[in-house]
């Protein structure tokens, strides 16, 4: 068994490094045979991944936040959503919002991570291909991607898609406020000052074939995890090999009625269609915005633009984790 570590010193704000000495004393006490990249950007952790996809690793361990792990794991595909190696993926999480390793027990605690990958068991989890736009194009407002290949981009993600002010919270959630206040108070204040300032927009969705327009909302949530960022939880119905998405819509309400919502959403707890939540599951769905709410964000990091199509990629991913 060969493992590839790819260790991102910079997620946690810088606080990652710490880890480094523990895991490598871990992996020479337990005489394993591994060879290890510190990253240098996120885009890094994306080609080394691929590298170590392409040399035949048997496991390609992610060490980081969840930025980390995505570009990670982007490195397992290629542009058609198939696998390009057998190889499994560890994740030891030393970054801020463990959503990934919540939803599927992967142990935040190193001792214990470290032991689950020696053990080495593993399922298989279910990861989203996204289209969607490099840059904002106002030609496209309202409508579909046109397919133009030097336009659009593809990436993977394994938790959740953010569209309308979540993405608006997120982008200004990673400008720095984060290393200050902390993940949690970092996020809450950016949500707070977005509360404020951000309107409903009407977006347009393709789900399943069938179009619905919704006038002045809020957000779009499509995922695969019930942990989808900062503590916000969603609680679905889809099994690991469901190739549909929920689609969780925050519709138009007024700042009285955030406070309940919020509360739904960091409880976790189970919640039936209102006028302020409707939630509903598909296995295709394309997102049209305009001018004021393009913007794009999964698995916690601001990326990209609308329109945007969501699907399941064809193969799913071998992770490993405390398997029952
Ligand atoms: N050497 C480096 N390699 C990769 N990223 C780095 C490096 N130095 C600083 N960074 C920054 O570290 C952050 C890493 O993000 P990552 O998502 O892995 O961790 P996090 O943001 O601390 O945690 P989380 O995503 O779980 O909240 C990025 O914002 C990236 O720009």
């Amino acid at each position: 068994m060969k493992y590839f570590f790819i260790l991102n010193p910079g997620s946690g704000g810088g606080k990652s490094r710490r880890r480094f000495e523990e895991i490598f004393a871990f992996l020479q006490q337990h005489r394993l045979q591994y060879d290890y990249k510190l990253t240098t950007s996120l885009e890094d952790a994306y080609t080394l991944s691929a590298e170590g996809n392409l040399k035949g690793y048997d496991v390609i361990v992610a060490v980081g936040g969840d930025g980390t792990i995505n570009r990670v794991i982007n490195g397992f595909y290629d542009s058609q959503g198939k696998r390009i190696s057998r190889a499994k993926l560890a994740v030891i999480h030393t970054g801020t919002s463990p959503d990934l390793c919540k939803s599927y027990h992967v142990p935040l605690k190193l001792d214990q991570a470290l032991e689950v990958i020696l053990k080495g068991r593993s399922m298989e989890i279910p990861i989203a291909r996204l289209t969607y736009a490099r840059e904002y194009d106002p030609k496209l407002d309202g409508r579909p991607l046109d397919g133009n290949p030097e336009r659009v981009q593809r990436d993977y993600f394994a938790c959740c898609a953010n569209i309308g002010i979540g993405a608006a919270v997120a982008k200004d959630a990673n400008s720095g406020i984060r290393k200050y206040l902390g993940d949690f108070a970092g996020t809450l204040v950016s949500v707070i000052k977005n509360l404020l300032t951000y309107r409903g927009r009407e977006f347009t969705l393709c789900i399943d074939g069938k179009e619905q327009v919704f006038n002045k909302a809020f957000n779009i949530f499509v995922g695969k995890t019930m942990y989808i960022a900062s503590g916000i939880k969603v609680k679905k119905h889809l099994n690991l090999n469901d190739r549909r998405f929920y689609i969780l819509v925050i519709h138009s309400i007024g700042l009285v009625n955030w406070l309940p919502v919020l509360r739904k959403l960091y409880s976790g707890k189970e919640f039936g269609d209102s006028r302020t939540m409707s939630l509903q599951y598909a296995e295709k769905i394309e997102v049209y915005g305009s001018r004021h709410n393009n913007r794009l964000e999964f698995d916690g990091d601001p990326r990209g633009f609308l329109p945007c199509v969501i699907e399941t990629a064809c193969d799913p991913l071998e992770l490993i984790c405390q398997a029952d």
